[in-house]
């Protein structure tokens, strides 16, 4: 995790204030007041369940869907990289990856590949898009986005359809990239244990934000646990715990630094209902 101290102090590159969206042709607003800052080099990340909004927010915050009140405001000239939460390839169309990298903007050989091995893709120019298994897909969409050398990547379920250690080793990749480009990032995700356990500040959203901290604050909060189960907090302590000895499973690909939790810091703030 980034030091929360030196995280805390700098201006954020994002940040929306009360934003309440509505959607035509649905009976209630899907945002309401929801409040999100995101600082250089910081990784958030936004759970909820299913229908929550939080692919709302996101669109929201990249400004695809206007929002009925609040305000977005963002550092003047930011640069995003965006991983949407799907992308149609039509397979009837041909399209290699290097192609693919050049859409919407052109970018040199050197560039493409560049991007390619930073993901752990190299080599892949000449494949077909619709060729590529799940995760060698996930890889060029995050080579793609990294390649206008964004301030902020964005990443909305960027792990869907990977298998355990699939999802492990991209995590790790997002936080080998943060580590190194000090980008900032934001993500969503369902992947609750692996993807908390990579982020230094967790928004838990049901429509309206319910509780929001350190991975560890956010899954000992009541509203965190209403949500997904008292059982989901359980096994993220014992995941964070348990990390001297030998593992056998997928998330024995985790990093395991030394990183204890003393407990609840009570960091969640509950938010009610508007
Ligand atoms: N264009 C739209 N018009 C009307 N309602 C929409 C539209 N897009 C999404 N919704 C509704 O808004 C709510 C929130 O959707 P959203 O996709 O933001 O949730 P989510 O938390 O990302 O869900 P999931 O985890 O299933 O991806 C859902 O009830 C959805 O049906």
């Amino acid at each position: 995790m980034a030091d929360k101290a030196s995280l805390a102090n700098r201006a954020p590159l994002i940040e929306a204030r009360g934003l309440t969206v509505h959607l035509p042709g649905a009976e209630r607003a899907i945002l309401q007041g929801v409040n999100l800052a995101i600082r250089p080099a910081e990784i958030v990340t936004v759970v909820g369940p299913n229908g929550s909004g939080k692919s709302t927010l996101v669109r929201s915050i990249l400004g695809h869907v206007t929002a009925q009140s609040g305000e977005v405001e963002r550092r003047a000239g930011l640069r995003i990289g965006y991983v949407p939460q799907r992308v149609h390839v039509d397979d009837r169309i041909p399209m290699t990856v290097r192609r693919f990298l050049s859409l919407p903007r052109s970018v040199s050989d050197a560039d493409a590949a560049a991007a390619l091995a930073r993901v752990g893709a190299e080599g892949l120019q000449s494949r077909q898009i619709a060729r590529l298994s799940g995760g060698q897909f996930q890889r060029v969409l995050l080579a793609r986005a990294l390649l206008n050398d964004p301030q902020l990547l964005v990443l909305d379920e960027p792990t869907q359809g990977l298998d355990q250690p699939g999802i492990v080793a991209f995590y790790r990749l997002i936080e080998d990239i943060r580590r190194e480009t000090g980008v900032a990032v934001l993500m969503v995700s369902h992947d609750l244990l692996v993807v908390m356990r990579a982020s230094d500040h967790v928004i838990c959203l049901n429509g309206h934000v319910c509780c929001h901290g350190t991975p560890q604050a956010v899954s000992a909060a009541p509203e965190y646990q209403a949500l997904f189960g008292a059982d989901s907090a359980e096994t993220l302590a014992l995941y964070r715990h348990d990390h001297d000895h030998a593992h056998d499973g997928a998330l024995l690909n985790a990093r395991h630094d030394h990183e204890h939790d003393h407990g609840p810091q009570h960091e969640c703030e509950a938010h009610g209902h508007a």
